[in-house]
């Protein structure tokens, strides 16, 4: 089933046109992979399925967006929105505060107080991120004094905490080691089953790893859309042959 649509898409900061016609259909309990040079879009089309581009001025979107068939422009509400498609960055940004406490702040912000509730979350959560096992006897020490990997980690946990639907994750490995990234990469794999997942990487083998769909990017367009195993063996698009067998440019 298609949790996400998006249909005629174009994307423009001031006169620049960063997204061209996009059409694309973002199927439940997938791992949808964004590939391509870099400039060509992947972040923007990302970033506006969660409508962050709303907090850049100068930002004009048109066509439509459709989250289980409702415009996320025009009918939901963008915390609400935000609620249900949580987002995890390229670089690991926990708050300055306990690994408790950043896991426990999204859930508190939406209104529980009941600690017993907070612990159950803060617990799921992080089992969740498959790292509870090494912080549950450091909760309330600082989030900050975690490893990179663990950190990312942490921030995965925290978008998990407040039980979204959608997990957009912008290149959330490329400050990691490879042990880090294999960890997120089979917790990512683990997870799907219950939530939709699009992964911005530039790493060709991470996408064929654990996506099941890729976009190939380029230029503000998106070139091909296809089964991850599709497009890495039969590209029918010359300029994606190229690109990933290292021939572009
Ligand atoms: N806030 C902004 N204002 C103006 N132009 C922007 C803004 N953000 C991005 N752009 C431009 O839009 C284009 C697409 O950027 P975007 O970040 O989506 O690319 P990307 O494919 O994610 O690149 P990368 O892989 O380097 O992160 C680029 O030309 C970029 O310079």
């Amino acid at each position: 089933m298609s949790k996400i649509k998006i249909e005629d898409v174009n994307l423009y900061y001031g006169e620049f046109q960063a997204l061209k016609n996009i059409n694309m259909n973002i199927k439940e309990n997938e791992i949808t992979a964004f590939i391509g040079p870099s400039g060509c879009g992947k972040s923007t089309l990302l970033k506006s399925l969660n409508r962050m581009n709303d907090l850049i001025e100068g930002v004009k979107i048109n066509g439509r967006m459709l989250l289980d068939d409702v415009d996320i422009y025009k009918d939901i509400d963008a915390s609400v929105l935000r609620k249900r498609v949580g987002m995890v960055f390229q670089k690991p940004n926990p708050f300055p505060m306990s690994i408790y406490e950043n896991v426990a702040y999204g859930p508190k912000t939406h209104g529980i107080k009941q600690r017993s509730k907070l612990d159950d979350i803060v617990e799921q959560s992080l089992r969740a991120a498959a790292m509870w096992d090494e912080v549950k006897d450091r909760l309330k020490k600082s989030a900050l004094g975690l490893s990179g990997g663990q950190q990312q980690r942490l921030c995965i946990a925290r978008a998990f905490s407040v039980n979204p639907e959608v997990i957009l994750l912008d290149e959330p490995t490329s400050a990691l080691d490879p042990i880090s990234t294999m960890k997120i990469e089979d917790l990512l794999v683990d997870i799907k089953k219950n939530y939709t997942i699009v992964i911005v990487t530039h790493n060709m083998q991470q996408a064929t790893r654990i996506s099941d769909k890729t976009g190939f990017f380029l230029h503000g367009e998106v070139v091909e859309f296809d089964d991850t195993e599709k497009l890495f063996s039969m590209p029918e698009n010359k300029k994606t042959e190229d690109y990933i067998t290292g021939r572009f440019g």
